[in-house]
């Protein structure tokens, strides 16, 4: 497959796409970006890589890092987290609090807030130095000693904390939350806040490529082979809330997106790709992005089905 080939005419084709997204406002760090622009990156499993516009500008991972904070509390616990989180679409945006109520604390998924500050309460248990070992983590896995928190985006977020705020005290109040509000927050936007480039993220999501297994040498990151399927079927089930439909029908891989504008997606056999574009469609998802992506599945007559 010409991969080269492919992208260059998705550029083209892209020319004239009219963007209707909007950059999020609701963190107003995330509101500074500039919304044009545009950068994708393709790792293959064959060690061949390739890049395309700004593929090496850094940008708040946001949620995509659910997927790293879940992986490693995975590693350390196990199936112990599936007591204390579900493997269900939840049909509701990433930040609902309405099944909350109904379901006890319960979060539906891993992937919308309530799950992910469940997994941040589950690492600041585990971890004798939570912030720094996963900040480690992911360094690890993405190959990149530089990677860091982005403490202004951290900060702007802990200032407009009070949905999250009020996910977490009402699944504290369920008894869902072990640890101290503030710094199960603090955490979950420590992580939230990583600046990776999509370069780097491709790289990072290689631990979910061949089964978890594929590349050996990265023993801090190898996943099991269950556990690489397991997070790549919550991936295409959950990765995009209320629009994980919509991407497994228009792309058909295994993905997650993050309100910086960045989407990962991957093909478990072949490669993974990341697209970052700031401004977002309602679904809080990258507009352009996803159709970047659709537009690969599509030329490429790869994907997962
Ligand atoms: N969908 C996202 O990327 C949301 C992450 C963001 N930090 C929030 O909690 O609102």
């Amino acid at each position: 497959m010409d991969y080269s080939k492919v992208l260059q005419e998705i550029k083209e084709e892209i020319a004239t796409f009219k963007n209707t997204g909007k950059v999020a406002t609701y963190i107003p760090e995330l509101g500074k970006v500039d919304p044009s622009k545009f950068g994708v990156y393709l790792q293959c499993t064959d060690g061949s890589g390739y890049g395309l516009g700004d593929a090496l500008d850094r940008f708040s991972i946001q949620s995509i890092s659910k997927v790293l904070s879940l992986s490693l509390a995975l590693k350390l616990k196990g199936k112990e987290v599936w007591k204390r989180i579900g493997v269900e679409p939840s049909g509701d945006p990433f930040n609902s609090l309405v099944q909350l109520e109904y379901e006890k604390g319960i979060p539906r998924n891993p992937f919308i807030n309530a799950g992910a500050l469940v997994v941040a309460d589950i690492l600041i248990s585990e971890l004798k130095n939570p912030k720094e070992e996963l900040l480690q983590f992911v360094r690890d896995i993405a190959e990149d000693q530089t990677i860091d928190y982005d403490e202004n985006v951290a900060a702007s977020e802990m200032k407009h904390k009070f949905r999250n705020a009020s996910l977490t005290h009402l699944m504290k109040d369920f008894g869902n939350i072990n640890n101290n509000v503030d710094e199960v927050l603090d955490f979950y936007f420590h992580q939230c806040s990583i600046a990776m480039n999509c370069k780097q993220l491709t790289q990072a999501f290689t631990i979910f490529l061949n089964y978890g297994k594929y590349d050996l040498s990265k023993e801090a990151a190898v996943l099991d082979t269950m556990l690489a399927k397991r997070i790549n079927a919550l991936m295409l089930t959950c990765g995009f809330y209320d629009e994980s439909g919509e991407f497994a029908f228009s792309v058909g891989l295994p993905g997650k997106s993050g309100v910086g504008g960045g989407i990962v997606a991957l093909h478990p056999k072949y490669y993974s790709v990341a697209v970052w574009s700031p401004p977002l469609n309602e679904n809080g998802n990258s507009e352009l992005g996803m159709k970047v992506l659709e537009l690969l599945t599509t030329k490429t007559e790869i994907s997962v089905f």
